[in-house]
């Protein structure tokens, strides 16, 4: 049964030297039998029933101890630094006030070849088996190395779904090789739920140690306050999100709603609520959720091990991410990055980080090549879970383009919405962040930076079904001066004859006689 196709102490140290030959001596699999080690436990195995609780049955096979650690440190601080905090601190901030990373002893995981990773990651996707069923819990080692499979809160997020934008690529950009990586098909709809259950669960193990953690809190765009009441709520901690006030779609409004988080609807933008919150956590025992906490991106990075484990570990030339707070775009250079330090793989995609031009801060620094950063104030946008003009990441955000051979694009209104629109008509339902992220490798095909034949990932950030109604007025020419590839439904008169007409025209514009093909 799935529970037992693994020996969870398949994850624990196996010397260099053993990883490809079996271990007779221990019940650990190794990288090359794992598929026996499987066969044998299905064939062992006369129950095919699901167990009562994936949970104990975790814990009637604890894994063996490992020395894997983890910290936090300065962001991007010398060797020669001293200062690091223990995981279980409750610490957003340096000393001397700039942003924090979790740091891996990457010795530690570097005793193990790249051989071994990627056999271990692959041998747990798809399975029940406690918490490696999950896309980010499969990275454990890698997330929280010390964290008790217990504490862990995890709705088995991850493992989205790697698309072939076969006909998108073909007829809008002369490519046979993209792919969209659908990270907003997952729990509660958008990427933000691969962060969200790391946080959560370092939250549930502080609450366990009685440290002051009453609530976690938020700033949301609609996406984060999703996923953080979520995770709470199935784990039973309060949550509170902020949320700014008609700036966010009906269907993130009513996520948190729904999970019983304490939804204050502010009258600012998100950088307000941004700020607000940062003062609201230092003064009360609310802990913050937001990707400024670097325990976050430890979950997010995940994504970018994903893409590289569904393409059997061949690296993709460009990775394109919708950026608003930044946090992304870090955590995506930082899972390709330990995947090439650790020899996954050799070496890592060039990445493009796409804004709203309404909300484009990180592409104005861009283009002054980096001389000067003005946080701006943000106008609405269709995309507007990036409506962001001071994004807290902006520094992690500048290493990791400049450390990826990266580059910056913007996407007009206009653009963003036609390209979604563009896209949904090839079979996806993508968001209007998407559409950030596709505009931007339009840019750069017509520019000639990316070649017809380079493999590109499109990083899909959210459900199309939490912008419904963004599409709706897009489709109903409810929007001044858009709506070039609308699709409106017609209203038709309930009688043969009228229905015959509209089918009759339909069909001469679909012929292969009266349209080119
Ligand atoms: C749907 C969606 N796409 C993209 C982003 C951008 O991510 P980040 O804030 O990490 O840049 C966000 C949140 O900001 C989002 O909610
Ligand atoms: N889009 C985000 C904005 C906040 O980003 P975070 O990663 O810092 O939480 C949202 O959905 O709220």
């Amino acid at each position: 049964m799935m529970w037992s196709l693994l020996n969870p102490s398949f994850s624990t140290i196996l010397p260099r030297h053993s990883i490809s030959q079996p271990n007779r001596n221990t019940n650990h699999c190794t990288s090359t039998v794992v598929a026996s080690c499987a066969s044998s436990h299905l064939t062992n195995n006369n129950n095919h029933s699901p167990p009562p609780n994936i949970k104990e049955e975790a814990r009637r096979h604890p894994a063996a101890a490992n020395n894997f650690t983890a910290k936090y440190v300065p962001f991007n601080a010398g060797f020669d630094s001293a200062e690091s905090y223990s995981l279980d601190e409750i610490v957003y901030r340096s000393r001397s006030g700039g942003l924090l990373d979790v740091q891996h002893d990457m010795e530690a995981l570097g005793k193990f070849d790249g051989a071994y990773w990627r056999a271990l990651f692959d041998s747990r996707v798809g399975k029940t088996t406690w918490p490696y069923g999950s896309g980010v819990w499969s990275k454990k080692e890698w997330v929280l190395p010390e964290i008790d499979p217990d504490d862990i809160v995890s709705a088995f997020e991850g493992n989205s779904n790697l698309f072939w934008a076969e006909r998108f690529g073909k007829q809008f950009v002369g490519m046979n090789d993209l792919w969209v990586k659908h990270c907003g098909i997952s729990h509660t709809g958008s990427f933000k739920d691969l962060g969200m259950t790391v946080l959560v669960s370092q939250v549930n193990r502080l609450r366990k140690m009685n440290r002051p953690v009453v609530g976690v809190g938020c700033a949301s765009t609609g996406d984060t306050s999703a996923a953080l009441s979520a995770y709470c709520a199935a784990a039973g901690i309060p949550s509170i999100v902020f949320l700014p006030a008609n700036k966010i779609s009906t269907a993130q409004l009513i996520q948190p709603v729904s999970n019983g988080a304490l939804v204050l609807s502010i009258g600012t933008d998100f950088d307000g609520c941004m700020k607000l919150i940062r003062e609201i956590t230092a003064e009360l025992p609310i802990y913050l959720a937001n990707s400024l906490n670097s325990l976050r991106l430890e979950g997010q990075k995940t994504a970018a091990i994903e893409i590289l484990q569904q393409f059997n570990w061949e690296v993709p030339d460009w990775v394109i991410v919708p950026g608003g707070n930044l946090g992304n775009i870090y955590a995506f250079y930082k899972g390709f990055k330990m995947c090439r330090d650790l020899g996954l793989v050799e070496r890592i995609p060039r990445l493009v980080c796409a804004q709203a031009a309404n909300a484009n801060p990180l592409y104005l620094y861009y283009k002054s090549a980096w001389s000067e950063f003005r946080a701006v104030k943000a106008n609405t946008t269709f995309a507007s879970a990036i409506q962001i003009g001071d994004p807290v990441s902006i520094d992690r955000a500048v290493h990791a383009l400049r450390n990826s051979e990266g580059i910056v694009e913007e996407a007009t209104e206009e653009e963003l919405m036609d390209a979604m629109v563009q896209a949904d008509s090839t079979g996806m339902f993508i968001c209007p962040h998407t559409g950030v992220a596709l505009t931007a490798l339009i840019k750069l095909r017509n520019r000639g930076v990316i070649g017809p034949g380079e493999r590109v990932v499109v990083v899909s950030t959210a459900h199309g079904l939490k912008f419904a109604q963004t599409k709706i007025d897009y489709h109903s020419g409810a929007i001044p001066h858009m709506g070039r590839f609308a699709n409106p439904p017609l209203s038709v008169k309930a009688d043969f004859g009228s229905v015959m007409d509209v089918l009759k025209d339909f069909l001469h514009t679909k012929s292969p006689m009266s349209t080119p093909k």
